[in-house]
């Protein structure tokens, strides 16, 4: 992608690694998945919340699932499966952004 250098991003060796970095920060971990009994449209979201989605094949594991400090979901219409990963984070981060006012203004300088 040739706009890569407008993004940051961090590369973690394992869970674990990744786990006690967000703790460190004292950021919250929020799942997306089908399972969740909380909408994303009502989950209230905070300032450095980490979105995570899973596997396109299989979610995530239930360890990590459990380590979730919230489970949303993005509501679908009766018998449909799911949706495209980039499409589920796609909604639930306009979401987060759109709550915490986060979109960038037009004609805001980039950082
Ligand atoms: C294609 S889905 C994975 C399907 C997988 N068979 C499962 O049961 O989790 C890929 C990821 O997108 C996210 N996802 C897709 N649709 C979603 C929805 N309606 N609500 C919340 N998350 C969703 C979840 O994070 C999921 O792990």
């Amino acid at each position: 992608m040739d706009y890569i250098d407008q993004a940051r991003y961090a590369r973690h060796s394992s869970w674990e690694s990744f786990a006690a970095a967000l703790a460190a920060e004292g950021r919250r971990l929020v799942l997306l998945t089908t399972g969740a009994e909380m909408r994303h449209d009502r989950f209230p979201f905070q300032a450095g919340d980490t979105i995570m989605v899973g596997r396109e094949s299989s979610g995530v594991p239930r360890e990590v699932a459990e380590r979730a400090h919230a489970r949303i979901r993005i509501p679908m219409r009766a018998g449909a499966r799911s949706l495209n990963v980039a499409l589920a984070a796609s909604v639930a981060t306009a979401e987060a952004l759109r709550q915490l006012d986060g979109f960038p203004g037009e004609g805001d300088e980039q950082a």
